[in-house]
Parts: structure tokens; C-alpha cells; sequence
């Protein structure tokens, strides 16, 4: 059975999960239906990888031997580092999936140059700042992180840089090795007691504010997005900016470098600082002005810094901030453990072979997150939104643009309960793919429709009833279009579609304001009729004279002997002639033929 680009069709093995977001085209159907099994065992989740031609992956930054054996196993890997931008550019085009750390830059070029191959870029680590995400959307290339592996590694290495900081161990050290003894230079202060305001109380801002108030600090935090119980959960105050910056004796940076970051400390802020505040950066130099800080130090206001990242990497030679005698630094060494780099290679290679195997990846950066649990629970609704999108879009007549689409969820489950962003994507899909050539997956799916000026309004209707089943039903409706079907216009004028799953199966239960009862496999032939005897009959025969498997017919009327909807599912496509005598049936009004 051939698989749709973003999701399976119906038939698929009892265990097996919806989908293949990415729709690959390197990747035969076999990946599609066997997806989301997140629990099972690596060889066996992997499995059907290595029954396939094998998918390429260039890794192009040194990664942990665990993760690269793993990807060896089911794809090509390329392990080619220190690339310049066109080098990168040249190999990406031969590649399904890319693997970089901090060190590489993703940039549009390299989507642009990847001619539609590349499926997924994999960050082996948290911050994402070094992809054009927004590049990689447009382009349909998932982007997944590592965001959990390297959390303790970051916080040590924080922990280890305030504690060298604060007790010289980095200047006394070369001092030493230099053949002095300078033990008044160097002491340091102390800790306890002393107030650390963390900025970000994320994964590694957490672990760090545990830490602190093991050293005995007094820890508040400044992050817009964390929820108090939690930072209330380990003693920790969640403060505002100008709170955290003005009673901190030490300040360390947690947050992601992002437009409403950057340079989030400059000399306005630093001018705020309790005279002599110490400062630590894990995170990334770019929220840093760093021409600020060097002037903080020059006065004082800064005390010392302690930096692990910095706005460019590798800092250049002569930067008055790294050999300022008050600055300790290390190269972006924050996530670079043993075990962090095992766990960060085997945490991004599950990751990326997941998604070329069709898996929506957890640590999808640029696709809505929908747990395993959901997408099953959903996969019927996904494949019944996809088809309804393109029936409804087939219904359109030419040169009437699609711009205005309304989507109606008929669910006893209200919107935190349930989330359709996955049904919306498959609409989209559904809508966009049959009348052009652009490619529209999970990733891309808003942005082909910003593209095309498709505007989507969803809404949702709470039924009584039992929260079990997800849905009840979905319409899609189409304003402001004339269509080539007449009927599938409702009595308010748009072109209008229905489905429910019945016994896991989509069925297609409503076209314009007739009621019909069609299942969505194969295609669907819809003729008006006036209602009579024998009609189904009539039609019946004519494709069974060319061999066309009819798998299902229904006939909705508005009363017995007037108008009928028959909507019949065919396994195979019928001839033109077969169509046309099918039209020449007397009772016959108007027929179309839909693909699904
Ligand atoms: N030096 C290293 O090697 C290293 C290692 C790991 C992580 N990092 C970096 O550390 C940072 C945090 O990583 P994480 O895993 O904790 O990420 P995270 O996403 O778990 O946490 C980031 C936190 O920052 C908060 N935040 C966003 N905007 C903010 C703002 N304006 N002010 C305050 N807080 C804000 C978010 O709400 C979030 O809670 C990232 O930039 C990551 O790249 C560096
Ligand atoms: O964001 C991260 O995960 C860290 O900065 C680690 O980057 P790295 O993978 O280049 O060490």
C-alpha cells in the first residue's frame, strides 16, 4: 500500500502508531507504519531502518562513540568535521540527516542547499541558537535537540566555575606553575550566606540553584516562564529582573540566547549591580554585551566573571574579555563530561534515526510536541483530517482560491484535553497537497498555509457524552469558493465536509447538507440523484463491468423520492468511459470523482 508523505493509510499492523511526519522520499512506506514505539528496544525500534536502502547522516562535529554506533547500525554516517560553509553546503545535498553541536552553523544556505534531502537536523545538545530554525521550517527539516543529557554537566560546570571564580583557582594556578607564591593576591571570598540570583530557572538553572543552596547561598531566580511551585519546591524566591540584578552577590546565567535575551546584561543593567557582583555564564555569551562587561570590570562593578561561552567562538586571540585579569574561562566546555557526551550522542542519534523513521520526535524543536500517547489515540482522527482536507479542496471549482477554511472538532473533550494542532497540520496537508507541488509536512504545514494566504479558524464543539472516544466528528468548510460538485455547497454556501472514525475507520458522514455514510479508502465517487429504485444498481454495474471494487455505497437523502447524495468508495480508479456513462444515467444530476 502506498503510504501518504505525512501520514500511513488505514491498514496497518495492530501495533503499530501513526505516521511518518517527515515524509521522506528516501524512505520507502515500510517506514510509516511502524512509528512512536519509544519503549521498545533499540534493534527492534530500529529495525525497519536496516530492512531499508540505507538513509545517509553526516555528523559533523565529534560525537560520543555510543551514539555514533548506533547510528551506523541502521544508516551511512559521514563523520567529516571542521567544514567551511560551502563544504558543508556541497555534502548536505547527498544527506537525510545532519548531526552538529555548537560549533556548526545551519544556516539557510545549507537547507537551501540541501534541495529538499535534508529531513532532519539533529543538535547533539540544548541550544538551538546555531540553526535558522526558521530556514529549516520553511524547508520542512525537522529540527531535533538533546535537551536533557548535558543538564548535570552544565550545572557542574557552573557550580566548578563559581567556585574557582570566587577562590582565584584559575590565576593562582598559572601564578604557581610561573614559580611564584602569592598568597595575599589571592584570596578569594566566600559563598555562604552570600545571594545568587540564577536567571533561567530551567533544567540546568534548577540544578544549579540545588547546588548553591548545598553551599549554604541564599538562591533567588528571575525567569518569566517558571512556574513558582517549583522553584518554591527546592526554596528558591522567583523574583523580577531588576530584583534578581540589584540584590545579587553573584549572578548566573541560565536563560537561551533568543531576540528578548540578547544582551540582556549591558551597562544599563550592569549599572544596577551591587558594586562588586560576581558573575557566571554557562548559558550563551550573546546575552552578555561583552564590550559592557569589560567595562563593568575596568570599574568595579563587576567584580570577576566567570565565562564558558562567549558571543564568538573561539573568542578572538587578543578579546580584552577573556584576558581580563578578573575574567576565568574555559571553551564551551559546559556540556563536555564523559557521561554527558555518552548520553547527549545516544539521546540525539535515537532522536534522528526516530524521525527518519517517520517518529515524531519528543525533542522536535520546530513541530508542535504531541506525546506517543496522543498521536494514537488520534492516528484515525490524523488520517480522517488529512482526507477531508483533500476532499474538500477536490471539491473546489477551478479558479475559485481557497483562502477562508473553518475547522469544527465535535468532541466531549474541551481544548486542554485534546490538542488538534496535529489534525490541523493534516488538514493543511490535505488541502494544500493535491493542488500543488510543495511538499507539506507536520513541520511546515503553518507556514504553507501563511504561504499560500490560506486562513484556518478552528473551532470546537463540547458535546455531552463520554470523554473516551477523542472526537465525534470533524467538518471542514470551505467559504467564499464555487465547487464542481453543486451539492457539497450546505444551505449556508460553503463547500462543506464531515467525518467521523467508526470502528477505527474514517468515514466520510456529510458532504454539503446531505447525510451520507461513505468509509474513506480508496476513492469516492459523489452522484446527485432523484431518489428512485434501482440506482444503485444501475452503477454498480457499470464499474463492475470494468472490474472497479465498489467497497462501499451510501445514499443520503433530503426525503424518500427527491434529491439523494450517493457516495460510493472504489478500490480502483474508474475509465473516463465508465465515469461518463455513470453521468448519463438519467436520474443522475451531477457526479465528480474524488481521489483521497
Ligand atoms: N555551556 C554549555 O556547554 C551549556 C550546556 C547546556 C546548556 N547550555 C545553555 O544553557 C541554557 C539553558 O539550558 P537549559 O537546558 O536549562 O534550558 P531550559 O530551556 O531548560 O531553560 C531555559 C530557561 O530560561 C528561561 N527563560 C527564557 N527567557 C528568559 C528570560 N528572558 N529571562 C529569564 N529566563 C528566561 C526559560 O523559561 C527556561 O526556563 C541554554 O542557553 C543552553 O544552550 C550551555
Ligand atoms: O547548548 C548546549 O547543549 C551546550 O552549549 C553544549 O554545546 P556543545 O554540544 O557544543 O558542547
Amino acid at each position: 500500500m502506498a503510504a501518504s508523505p505525512l501520514l500511513t493509510n488505514l491498514k496497518l499492523p495492530p501495533d503499530s502508531t501513526v505516521v511518518s511526519w517527515l515524509g521522506h522520499r528516501v524512505l520507502s512506506s515500510t517506514f510509516h507504519v511502524n512509528c512512536c514505539r519509544h519503549r521498545l528496544h533499540q534493534s527492534r525500534r530500529f529495525s525497519v531502518l536496516a530492512m531499508e536502502a540505507k538513509p545517509t547522516i553526516l555528523v559533523a562535529e565529534k560525537l560520543g562513540d555510543a551514539g555514533l554506533k548506533l547510528l551506523k547500525q541502521f544508516a551511512n554516517v559521514d563523520c567529516s568535521y571542521n567544514l567551511s560553509l560551502e563544504e558543508l553546503c556541497t555534502k548536505i545535498s547527498l544527506c537525510d540527516a545532519l548531526i552538529v553541536r555548537s560549533g556548526t552553523k545551519v544556516s539557510r544556505d545549507v537547507f537551501e542547499a540541501s534541495a529538499g534531502r535534508l529531513r532532519v537536523v539533529g543538535r547533539a545538545g540544548v541550544g538551538i541558537d546555531n540553526v535558522d530554525l526558521a530556514a529549516a521550517t520553511e524547508h520542512g527539516c525537522l529540527v531535533v535537540n538533546a535537551p536533557t543529557a548535558n543538564t548535570v554537566a552544565a550545572a557542574e560546570h557552573g557550580i566548578a566555575l563559581l567556585m574557582a571564580m570566587a577562590r582565584n583557582i584559575a590565576q593562582a594556578d598559572a601564578s604557581i606553575k610561573a614559580g611564584k607564591w602569592e598568597r595575599s593576591k589571592y584570596v578569594g571570598v566566600s559563598l555562604v550566606g552570600k545571594t545568587l540570583a540564577v536567571m533561567g530557572f530551567g533544567k540546568v538553572g534548577s540544578e544549579v540553584s540545588r547546588r548553591a543552596k548545598g553551599l549554604g547561598m541564599h538562591v533567588i531566580a528571575h525567569d518569566p516562564y517558571a512556574p513558582a511551585d517549583r522553584a518554591r519546591a527546592i526554596g528558591v524566591q522567583l523574583v523580577s529582573f531588576e530584583e534578581a540584578i540589584v540584590s545579587a552577590d553573584f549572578i548566573s546565567l541560565h536563560m537561551p540566547l533568543t531576540a528578548s535575551t540578547a544582551k540582556i546584561l549591558n551597562d544599563e543593567t550592569f549599572a544596577k549591580m551591587k558594586k562588586g557582583v560576581r558573575l557566571v555564564n554557562v548559558a550563551r555569551g550573546g546575552v552578555i554585551d561583552e564590550e559592557a562587561l569589560v567595562r563593568a570590570l575596568d570599574v568595579g562593578i563587576v567584580a570577576q566573571a566567570a565565562l564558558d561561552v562567549f558571543t564568538e567562538e573561539p573568542p578572538p586571540r587578543d578579546s580584552k574579555l577573556v584576558q581580563h585579569e578578573n575574567v576565568t574561562a574555559s571553551p564551551h566546555l559546559g556540556a563536555s563530561t564523559m557521561e554527558a557526551q555518552e548520553g547527549v550522542a545516544i539521546e540525539i542519534a535515537e532522536a534522528v534515526l526516530g524521525a527518519l523513521k517517520g517518529e515524531l520526535a519528543a525533542t522536535a524543536v520546530n513541530a508542535p510536541m504531541v506525546s506517543a500517547q496522543v498521536l494514537s489515540e488520534l492516528k484515525p482522527y490524523v488520517t480522517l483530517s488529512e482526507k477531508l482536507g483533500r476532499l474538500a479542496v477536490q471539491l473546489v471549482a477551478g479558479g475559485s482560491g481557497v483562502t477562508n477554511v473553518k475547522i469544527t472538532y465535535a468532541s466531549a473533550r474541551g481544548p486542554d484535553d485534546l490538542d488538534t494542532r496535529v489534525l490541523r497540520a493534516t488538514i493543511i496537508k490535505g488541502l494544500i497537497e493535491p493542488i500543488s507541488s510543495v511538499f507539506v509536512n507536520l513541520v511546515n504545514a503553518d507556514f504553507n498555509a501563511k504561504q499560500r494566504g490560506l486562513r484556518l479558524v478552528e473551532e470546537r464543539i463540547i458535546l455531552d457524552g463520554s470523554p473516551e472516544s477523542p472526537l465525534d466528528s470533524i467538518q471542514v468548510q470551505i467559504f467564499n469558493v464555487e465547487s464542481r460538485f453543486a451539492s457539497a455547497i450546505s444551505d449556508f454556501g460553503e463547500i462543506n465536509v464531515e467525518g467521523r472514525v467508526k470502528y477505527g475507520i474514517p468515514h466520510l458522514t456529510k458532504v454539503g447538507s446531505f447525510g451520507v455514510d461513505v468509509s474513506l479508502e480508496g476513492s469516492i465517487i459523489l452522484c446527485r440523484q432523484v431518489d428512485q429504485p434501482g440506482m444503485i444498481g444501475k452503477v454498480g454495474s457499470i464499474l463492475g463491468e470494468e472490474n472497479v471494487n465498489v467497497s462501499f455505497m451510501s445514499v443520503g437523502r433530503m426525503a424518500p423520492r427527491k434529491q439523494a447524495i450517493m457516495a460510493i468508495g472504489v478500490d480502483e480508479e474508474p475509465s473516463r468511459k465508465s465515469l461518463r456513462r455513470i453521468g448519463e444515467i438519467s436520474a443522475v444530476e451531477e457526479f465528480v470523482y474524488l481521489k483521497l
